[in-house]
């Protein structure tokens, strides 16, 4: 189906009996209707819209194809899946291939550990991966999150806090769920912020409450920033409970120091916050200098009893099964009865998706050193790695050449965020048709170059500066195409709105 097809569906006339449609724009549930989502906004939609046209009408736009750079989606960009992965999904998707019949010729096609984990996954759901699963996920896969993140922090962790989710996306909106329980309640969120925290606190009707990362101290956290904002929220009568941190940052890329995580769990400690740490991009990590450390680690290290939920997913990192729906996330001293509350709340949804739990399973229990795929998983994990560390500092420095452009190094994550000096004429051409100045400016690269970004007031910005985010994902076969197409899109920019 066409990306927003959906939104084109053609009206059926007058629906009730001739009466006027019952569900309307604005009959509709407002948060829903106030809440947004750039990520898969107004350009992103626009680029769609000109991939069909140049299938449709081949040479019709100033370029071949179109950029999808909007998006974390490494295999919309030809990164290639895990073999291992994929061969223990095809073997529990079609059980035919391990019955007495045909496993001999499977033996031939697939290596003896992906037919032993088949089998094995299938056994925790009854050789159905059609059927439900418990509502908080396998139990058995659970247990191996949970070894994973002892073995990653050298801290207990039990299956029962372990909760597997259709993505971190579901297990966010779930924990932002429970700690709202009026519009008064506030959150707070890091500025810029990954989009789903503000489209989810807009669902929910709560507040959002802001604090800034520094630009210029590598996207790094300031207490005294999350002080005043949060003091400024109380005095205003807010219910702040809980402060969303992503580490690495999403779009910032930066990656929070152990030290400053320290502060920020003494912070919420101290102002009774609870800790929202995502940490869906903890494998991907680019500098020796800001290694990943986990909230969990730094909250056992200090023998913190502030309460904490860890989200992680197999969307990113090397995996990069975007599609496929798997994630999870650790509650650490949680109440007792709120987790029976989850529990619930979970099971309202029946189970996550399956093979998207057996996808987590894989992420957090790779093969091992002397398994039959360990080598191939390694290699191709590595290249991987190797290549996104590559294209991040390669479009960095791309953007750092530009003039009227700065770009941290992306320490992590997906994505570089520059910050780019739009001129005063542009911005009031921008302003006087009503739109952000930095929308019009990718909404311009979009239509000379095909590749589509998301401007930064999608993320929000500090007033006055303007950024965009785009990912480092396109293939390295393409990537010197990629950046020379934007280069003169924006030197063309620039010398339009030079004096
Ligand atoms: C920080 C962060 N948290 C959660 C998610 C959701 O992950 P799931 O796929 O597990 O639900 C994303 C996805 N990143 C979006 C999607 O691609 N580009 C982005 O900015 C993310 O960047």
């Amino acid at each position: 189906p066409k990306q927003g097809a959906h939104a084109n569906v053609a009206s059926t006339g007058t629906g009730t009996a001739g009466g006027a449609k019952v569900l309307t724009i604005d009959s509709m549930n407002p948060n829903i209707r106030e809440m947004e989502y750039a990520v898969r906004g107004a350009i992103p939609i626009l680029a769609e819209k000109l991939r069909e046209q140049l299938k449709t009408h081949p040479g019709s736009l100033p370029f071949k194809q179109i950029t999808a750079c909007n998006i974390g989606n490494p295999q919309q960009l030809e990164q290639k899946p895990l073999t291992f992965l994929r061969q223990v999904s095809a073997l529990m998707e079609y059980t035919d291939l391990l019955s007495p019949q045909m496993i001999d010729t499977t033996r031939k096609l697939f290596p003896e550990d992906a037919i032993e984990r088949a089998r094995r996954n299938l056994s925790y759901v009854g050789n159905a991966v059609g059927a439900y699963t418990q509502s908080l996920g396998i139990y058995e896969v659970r247990q191996d999150v949970a070894r994973f993140i002892e073995e990653r922090d050298g801290f207990p962790s039990s299956p029962d806090n372990i909760c597997l989710t259709s993505g971190a996306s579901g297990a966010v909106e779930r924990v932002i769920d429970m700690l709202v329980s009026s519009p008064d309640v506030g959150i707070m969120i890091p500025i810029p912020q990954y989009p789903l925290y503000t489209a989810t606190l807009a669902h929910v009707n709560a507040q959002a409450v802001p604090y800034y990362l520094q630009e210029d101290k590598d996207w790094q956290l300031s207490i005294g920033d999350l002080e005043h904002s949060l003091a400024e929220a109380r005095a205003k009568g807010t219910d702040v409970r809980a402060l969303v941190v992503i580490n690495p940052g999403n779009p910032t890329g930066g990656c929070l120091l152990e030290s400053n995580i320290a502060e920020i769990v003494r912070f919420c400690e101290r102002h009774r916050l609870v800790i929202m740490a995502d940490e869906v991009y903890q494998a991907n990590i680019y500098t020796e200098t800001n290694p990943f450390v986990s909230f969990k680690k730094v909250v056992a290290q200090l023998g913190s009893d502030v309460e904490l939920f860890s989200f992680h997913s197999i969307s990113k990192g090397m995996v990069g099964e975007c599609g496929r729906r798997g994630g999870y996330y650790e509650a650490v001293n949680i109440d007792e009865k709120v987790m029976g509350q989850l529990l619930k709340l979970a099971s309202v949804s029946l189970c996550p998706n399956v093979q998207g739990q057996m996808a987590v399973d894989i992420l957090v229990n790779p093969p091992r050193p002397g398994d039959a795929s360990y080598a191939q998983y390694k290699a191709e994990v590595d290249d991987i790695y190797e290549s996104m560390k590559r294209r991040a500092k390669k479009l960095a420095k791309a953007f750092n050449s530009l003039p009227n452009m700065s770009c941290n190094d992306a320490q992590g994550a997906m994505y570089c965020f520059p910050r780019v000096e739009l001129p005063q004429a542009f911005v009031d051409e921008a302003k006087a048709k009503g739109q952000q100045p930095d929308s019009l400016y990718c909404m311009q690269m979009l239509e000379a170059t095909g590749i589509s970004v998301v401007p930064g007031s999608g993320f929000g910005q500090y007033p006055g500066t303007f950024h965009f985010r785009s990912t480092f994902l396109p293939p390295e076969n393409l990537f010197d195409d990629f950046i020379d197409g934007f280069k003169r899109f924006h030197l063309g920019f620039i010398a339009r709105y030079s004096p």
